[in-house]
């Protein structure tokens, strides 16, 4: 088996640090980079990272053939990290955009039994195939962005047999997928149109039988609530999550997303690894999250795509919340797999520096999958995800903007893209 050698990148950016606890405050600033540094991969494995100095004398010490990636003009980062998306689905929206774009709100579409429910509708009325071959392409456009690791959530099914059969998809693209895929259990997406006038029966779906049989077919690793006005209560919301922890599921939530309802207390009170959305969070909300040490996993493409204020993520990381970013794939709020697109709105509408949100879709959002000890920082024993930029520095990947820069992405020791193409 020959060595990878990726040589003397213009910056070798490693993340390396405490990975311990996710980042928070300077620490997200701390990048660990190392100018003309190089890492060597052994199969799926890091073996080396550090100054090419030292490449070279570990290379003079194995006997094993070398294939060398040349990144002198460019920079080297760990595989990028999307820790929210909602990758399984049937269909597209556009014609929503258009309607927003006269005037209606998302959440009218939604009341009005579109939006997540025209989702729902195609999903349940596609096969497994159709809704493999769909997210492939999906997977493939993350890849080629430089992202290596997913998480994903069903919730376009809303009854057990389509929320089994989205997460059954998600687990065979696991599998055959180079992209690896953590999956979210999300039947508390939207109410059913068949449960239109009784949420609660749904609530009570979702608890006895949906979650029961999500664990025992080890189908997902989290479970997830859109907790909103006109969706999920706090009561109901708390009702799912604890009934997950119970059955072993990790609480995540949507919180706060379009109206201050509460979801962030509630993620403090329940203990969820992250809570997402945050548009418009509490300031009690931001001290309890910091408290209860959960992860803000922060949406601004969704908000820019909905056309709403972006959160506050300078006053939730100067309060101590540790922040990770994502896309939130899918049809209505946020149609697109560019995470670096989503890291330039990062700094663009919420302040946040280039050295931050590389931290957020790095160990940040690493930690927000937990996957903190495997991915998210280039070291010795880690899985060799990377992600090659043909850029100078890494704040010219916030510089020159709404560019794809990836040139070559490396996913567990093997090349997956090869200048800006993806490898069959
Ligand atoms: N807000 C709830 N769920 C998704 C949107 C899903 C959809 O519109 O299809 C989100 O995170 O933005
Ligand atoms: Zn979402």
């Amino acid at each position: 088996m020959s060595l990878l050698y990726i040589r003397r990148a213009n910056q070798l950016v490693t993340l390396q640090g405490n990975n311990q606890k996710p980042r928070i405050r300077e620490e997200m600033g701390e990048l660990g980079v190392v100018e003309g540094g190089s890492v060597i991969i052994e199969g799926p494995f890091i073996c080396y990272v550090g100054t090419d100095e030292g490449a070279v004398e570990y290379l003079s010490q194995s006997r094993k053939p070398v294939q060398t990636i040349d990144t002198e003009e460019k920079i080297v980062t760990p595989g990028l990290i999307d820790p929210h998306t909602h990758l399984v689905f049937a269909g597209t929206r556009e014609y929503e955009l258009e309607q927003r774009l006269k005037g209606r709100s998302y959440m009218d579409i939604l009341q009005a039994g579109g939006g997540i429910l025209s989702t729902c509708k195609e999903t349940r009325l596609a096969s497994k195939k159709d809704l493999y071959q769909q997210s492939v392409e999906r997977l493939d456009q993350f890849l080629l962005h430089g992202v290596t690791t997913i998480e994903a959530k069903s919730g376009y099914g809303l009854t057990i047999e389509d929320e089994v059969k989205q997460l059954e998809v998600a687990k065979e693209l696991d599998q055959k997928h180079a992209m690896d895929i953590i999956s979210t259990f999300m039947g508390a997406h939207a109410i059913p149109p068949e449960c239109k006038n009784n949420s609660d029966e749904y609530v009570d779906m979702v608890v006895n039988k949906m979650i029961p049989i999500v664990k025992d077919a080890e189908l997902a690793e989290f479970c997830d609530v859109f907790c909103e006005q006109g969706v999920f209560s706090i009561k109901q919301s708390q009702y799912i999550l604890e009934a997950a922890k119970r059955a072993g599921l990790k609480p995540k939530i949507h919180a706060d997303e379009l109206v201050a309802f509460g979801g962030a207390e509630l993620a403090a009170r329940v203990g969820a690894v992250t809570a997402d959305h945050l548009l418009n969070i509490s300031d009690d909300g931001i001290s309890q999250l910091a408290a209860a040490e959960v992860i803000a996993v922060l949406l601004p493409g969704t908000a820019f795509f909905l056309r709403e204020k972006a959160a506050n993520a300078r006053k939730l990381i100067e309060s101590g919340v540790a922040v990770a970013l994502s896309t939130d794939r899918n049809p209505g709020s946020s149609p697109t797999e560019s995470l670096p697109f989503i890291m330039n709105l990062a700094c663009l509408t919420m302040n946040m520096t280039p050295e931050e949100v590389l931290t957020a879709t790095t160990m940040n959002a690493a930690h927000a999958i937990s996957r903190s000890t495997t991915i998210g920082s280039l070291e010795v024993g880690k899985q060799a995800d990377l992600a090659i930029f043909n850029v100078p520095n890494y704040q010219t990947l916030q510089y020159h903007y709404a560019i794809n820069h990836v040139d070559t992405v490396v996913k567990k020791g093997k090349v997956v893209v090869e200048s800006g193409i993806l490898i069959p």
